[in-house]
C-alpha cells in the first residue's frame, strides 16, 4: 500500500483507498474521519493519478475549509490549489456567478444580509396592508428560510396552505419578498443553495459539465446537511457516483437549522450499492473519557449502535465538581487551570472551557482578566463588547454622569427616537461652541437655533434620562437595568428580532443583570458609579493577544471537530444543559439533540475531562437552584471522581454516597421540585436553611434579595400572567407562606415553575 496511507490504521486505509462508488464513513468522534478525508484526497492524486481539478471537498465552516486545504497542501506535492475545497455556500456562489443568468438574474447579483432581508419583509408587510405587530420580521424570515431549506417555492407554499388564513398570508409575504429580491437582482443565503439546485435541475448542460468535472466528491460533517444541501450533492455526484461522506450521527447538533439526521441514516438506501465503513478506534481520548461518552450517548434511542475504544490507556478519572455557586465555579475552574500551567503540566492553549450558552462566558472572562489568565473567546464577541451590553452600559453611564458623549450618541436613537443626523450635528456644534458636553446641549435644545421640531424629541430623551437618574437613587443597578429595558422599549425592539438572536441577547442582558445583582450583594451601600467602575475594570480586554498561548472559551456548538488535552464542561445543570426549551418542548427528540451536544463536548477531551455544576446561579437577578444535569447522572458513576464544594473547601464524595442514594436531593427526584422545575427564591435564607446550603454566598444573596411580601396579589388561580423571562402563563396555585406568596405558574413555553411573588413581579394580563 502506498506511503501516503502509511499513517492510517487498516480500516482507515480501506476507507481512504476505496475511491470508486458511494462510500459512507460512519464513525464516532476522534476516530480519524477528517484525517481519512484529507489522506483520501492525497491518495487520489498521488496514487490514482486523478487530476486535482476533478476533486471536490465540502465542509461546513470557512475555518474547516481552510484547515482542510492546509492539510492537503502538506500531503500533496503539486496541484492542491486546483482542488475545489469550499463550504456549501461558497460553492454555490461560485456556480451562480457563472450561470445565474439562466434563471433570469444578472450575473452581478447581490447577496442580502439579515438587515437587508428584514427591510424587504417590512416593505412586503406594509404593501399587503398587514399588521406589522402580528407579522414580525424575525419569525417571518424563519418561516421563509425553513421553506427554502425544504425547497418549497412561494407558489408551492401557497398550495400547501390549504386555506389556513395565517399560512395564506405568509405565502403572500413570501411571494412579495421573493419578488423584491428578484427585482433587485438580489439573493439571500438560502437562495444560494436553492437556486443552484434549480439551475442544475433545469439545465442539463450545466449539470453535466459539473458532474464531469467534480468526479470525486467528499463531504465532512455530513450529519449536519439539510435537504437542499443533500439534493445538491446528489445532483453533482449523479454521474460518477464517487461520493464519500463522513459523519457521526451522534454528533448531529444543527436540527434547529434544518439539518436532517435521516440524510446520514438512510445513505445506504439513497445510494444503492454504497459501501459503509465504520471506524471504532479512537485516537484522541483516554478510555475513561470514551467510556463517559459511550455511556451518555447510549441513552439516545434513535442511533446507529457503535462503540468507541482506544489504545490510549485508562487515563485520569473523569471528574465532576458540584459547586455552591456559579461564582465559585468560575473562580475555581480558572484557578485549577492556572495552577496546572504554573506547575508546568499544561499550557493555556491545551485547555478549553465549554458551556451551553454564550452568556455563560461572562463569569469566566472576568476571572481570567482578574487573574491575568490569557484567554480567547471562540465564535463569539467578548461579553462586554456585545452590542446589547454596550447599549445598556451607555445608558448607565449617561444616567450616572452624562459626560460621555460617545455613550450619549450611542443611545440617543436606541431604540429609534427619530432624532436625525443633522440635528445631532447641530447639537454637537452648539456644545463645542459653548464648551458643553453633548447631553448638556440637549438639555437646552429649544434654545438652539435651527433645531425646530426636533427639540421635542430631544426633550423626550432628556426627560427619560432624568427619570432614570431619580430612579437610580432608589433602585440597585439590576433593577435600574430592568426599568431601562422596559421603559425605553428596548425589550420590545428585541422581540422583533429572529427568535435565536433575540434569545441570545436576552440571555446576555440577564447575565448582565446577574452581574449587577451580584455586585450589589457583595458591596454594602454600592452606588451606580462604583458598579460602573468595577465593570470598566473587568471589561478591559485591550491587552488581549490572540496569538499568545491562551485558554479557549467557547460554546459546545462551536467546539465541533476540535480537540484539547484538558476540557472543562461547565454549567451541567437541568434547565441550562439540557436547556429549558428542550425539556419543555414536548418533543423527546429535543433532549436527544442536547445529549448529542453533550457527547460532542465530552469527546473534545484528550486527557482530562472535568464536568462542573453550581447549586445556585443567578438567573435574571434571581437566585436559582438547579438540580444536576441528567447527563452527569448518565456517566459511569462508579468511575466518576465526584467532589462537593461545601463551606471552605472541596470534599471528595465518600464511598457510601452513591449517586443513587443522593438522587433525591441532587437530582431533584424526590423533593417538591419536579425534575426540571426551578426555584426562584426571594427568601434566600429560608430556602438556604431548608436545603441546607449554609454557605457564605447564600447569606449574602439572602440579604440582597429579601424583598417584602406584597400586601395582596392582583392575580389568582386560573389568571393569565406574564413574567419578564418566562413569558406568558397560567397561574396554577397561590400559596400564602409566612414571608411571601409562592405562586405556581404553568408557562406556555417555559413549563411549570414555582416563584415567590415578591420577587417574580408577575403581571396580570
Ligand atoms: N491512524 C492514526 N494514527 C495516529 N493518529 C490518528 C490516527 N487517526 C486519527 N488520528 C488523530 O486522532 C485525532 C482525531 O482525528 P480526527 O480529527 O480526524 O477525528 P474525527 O473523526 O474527524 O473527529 P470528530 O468527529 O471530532 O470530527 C487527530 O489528532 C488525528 O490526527
Ligand atoms: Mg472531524
Amino acid at each position: 500500500m502506498s506511503d501516503i496511507l502509511q499513517s492510517l490504521n487498516p480500516v482507515q486505509k480501506e476507507a481512504a483507498s476505496c475511491t470508486e462508488g458511494p462510500l459512507l464513513i460512519l464513525a464516532g468522534a476522534g476516530s480519524g474521519k477528517t484525517r481519512v478525508l484529507t489522506h483520501r484526497i492525497a491518495y487520489l492524486i498521488e496514487e490514482k493519478g486523478v487530476n486535482p481539478w476533478n476533486i471536490m471537498a465540502i465542509t461546513f465552516t470557512n475555518k474547516a475549509a481552510q484547515e482542510m486545504r492546509d492539510r492537503v497542501d502538506r500531503l500533496v506535492e503539486f496541484g492542491a490549489e486546483s482542488i475545489w475545497v469550499a463550504t456549501f455556500h461558497s460553492s454555490c456562489v461560485r456556480i451562480l456567478r457563472r450561470y445565474i443568468d439562466r434563471l433570469g438574474y444578472d450575473n452581478h447579483f447581490t447577496i442580502y444580509d439579515t438587515d437587508d432581508q428584514k427591510s424587504v419583509i417590512r416593505k412586503a408587510v406594509k404593501e399587503l396592508d398587514l399588521d406589522p405587530k402580528q407579522y414580525r420580521e424575525g419569525p417571518l424570515l424563519g418561516v421563509i428560510s425553513a421553506a427554502k431549506n425544504e425547497m418549497i417555492e412561494p407558489q408551492d407554499f401557497e398550495t400547501q396552505a390549504g386555506g389556513d388564513f395565517r399560512i395564506c398570508q405568509e405565502a403572500k409575504i413570501y411571494k412579495a419578498y421573493q419578488k423584491t429580491l428578484i427585482d433587485n437582482n438580489a439573493v439571500d443565503f438560502d437562495d444560494l443553495l436553492l437556486l443552484t439546485v434549480r439551475l442544475l435541475r433545469e439545465n442539463r448542460d450545466i449539470l453535466e459539465a459539473y458532474q464531469e468535472r467534480l468526479r470525486y466528491i467528499m463531504v465532512d460533517e455530513y450529519q449536519d446537511t439539510n435537504s437542499v444541501q443533500f439534493e445538491l450533492i446528489r445532483l453533482l455526484s449523479g454521474k460518477y457516483h464517487n461520493l464519500c461522506v463522513v459523519g457521526d450521527d451522534d454528533q448531529s447538533i444543527y436540527k434547529f437549522r434544518g439539518a436532517d439526521i435521516t440524510n446520514i441514516l438512510s445513505f445506504e438506501e439513497t445510494f444503492p450499492g454504497a459501501k459503509v465503513v465504520k471506524l471504532e478506534q479512537n485516537y484522541r481520548s483516554t478510555n475513561n473519557i470514551l467510556e463517559a461518552a459511550n455511556s451518555v450517548i447510549a441513552n439516545n434511542a434513535h442511533r446507529k449502535e457503535k462503540h468507541l475504544w482506544s489504545e490510549n490507556g485508562e487515563g485520569k478519572e473523569v471528574s465532576f465538581i458540584h459547586y455552591e455557586t456559579a461564582y465559585g465555579e468560575a473562580e475555581d475552574v480558572i484557578d485549577k487551570i492556572q495552577t496546572s500551567v504554573h506547575m508546568g503540566k499544561y499550557q493555556y492553549q491545551d485547555c478549553a472551557i465549554l458551556y451551553r450558552t454564550n452568556a455563560q462566558s461572562r463569569a469566566f472572562e472576568e476571572k481570567c482578566i482578574k487573574k491575568s489568565v490569557p484567554y480567547r473567546l471562540v465564535g463569539g464577541v467578548n461579553f462586554y463588547q456585545r452590542q446589547e451590553i454596550k447599549d445598556i452600559l451607555a445608558y448607565l453611564k449617561t444616567i450616572d454622569s452624562g459626560r460621555d458623549d460617545l455613550s450619549v450618541t450611542r443611545i440617543v436613537n436606541v431604540p429609534k427616537r427619530g432624532i436625525g443626523q443633522v440635528t445631532l450635528n447641530k447639537l454637537a456644534v452648539y456644545a463645542s461652541e459653548h464648551g458643553m458636553r453633548l447631553f448638556q446641549a440637549m438639555e437646552q435644545a429649544e434654545q438652539i437655533p435651527g433645531i425646530g421640531k426636533a427639540a421635542d424629541k430631544i426633550k423626550g430623551f432628556v426627560n427619560q434620562i432624568m427619570v432614570f437618574r431619580a430612579l437610580a437613587k432608589e433602585l440597585d443597578a439590576a433593577e435600574l437595568i430592568e426599568s431601562i429595558l422596559e421603559q425605553t422599549g428596548y425589550l420590545e425592539e428585541l422581540e422583533k428580532l429572529e427568535e435565536d438572536k433575540a434569545q441570545a441577547k436576552q440571555e446576555n442582558l440577564d447575565e448582565f443583570q446577574n452581574k449587577a445583582a451580584d455586585y450589589y450583594a457583595n458591596h454594602d451601600e454600592a452606588a451606580l458609579t462604583d458598579f460602573l467602575e468595577e465593570v470598566a475594570l473587568v471589561a478591559d480586554i485591550d491587552n488581549m493577544d490572540s496569538e499568545a498561548d491562551s485558554l479557549t472559551l467557547m460554546t459546545l456548538h462551536s467546539a465541533k471537530g476540535l480537540e484539547f488535552p484538558v476540557v472543562y464542561m461547565t454549567g451541567m445543570e437541568e434547565g441550562l444543559f439540557p436547556s429549558y426549551m428542550s425539556m419543555n418542548s414536548g418533543d423527546p427528540g429535543d433532549i436527544e439533540e442536547e445529549r448529542r451536544l453533550c457527547y460532542v463536548g465530552i469527546t473534545r477531551a484528550m486527557q482530562q475531562l472535568t464536568l462542573t455544576a453550581a447549586k445556585q446561579r443567578m438567573v435574571h437577578g434571581n437566585i436559582q437552584y438547579s438540580a444536576i444535569s441528567r447527563f452527569v447522572k448518565e456517566l459511569p458513576q462508579e468511575k466518576l471522581d465526584w467532589k462537593e464544594e461545601t463551606f471552605g473547601g472541596l470534599f471528595k464524595k465518600g464511598p457510601s454516597m452513591t449517586a443513587n442514594s443522593l438522587s433525591g436531593s441532587l437530582f431533584g427526584g424526590s423533593s417538591s421540585m419536579s425534575s426540571g422545575s426551578s426555584f426562584s427564591a426571594s427568601q434566600g435564607s429560608q430556602t438556604a436553611k431548608k436545603t441546607n446550603y449554609d454557605n457564605v454566598f447564600d447569606l449574602k444573596y439572602a440579604k440582597a434579595f429579601s424583598s417584602p411580601k406584597p400586601d395582596s396579589l392582583d392575580y389568582k388561580e386560573g389568571d393569565r400572567v406574564s413574567h419578564i423571562k418566562f413569558g406568558k402563563g397560567t397561574v396554577l396555585a397561590v400559596e400564602d407562606m409566612k414571608k411571601d406568596y409562592q405562586v405556581t405558574v404553568e408557562f406556555d413555553t417555559a413549563g411549570v415553575k414555582k416563584l415567590f411573588a415578591g420577587f417574580a413581579k408577575l403581571k396580570k394580563i
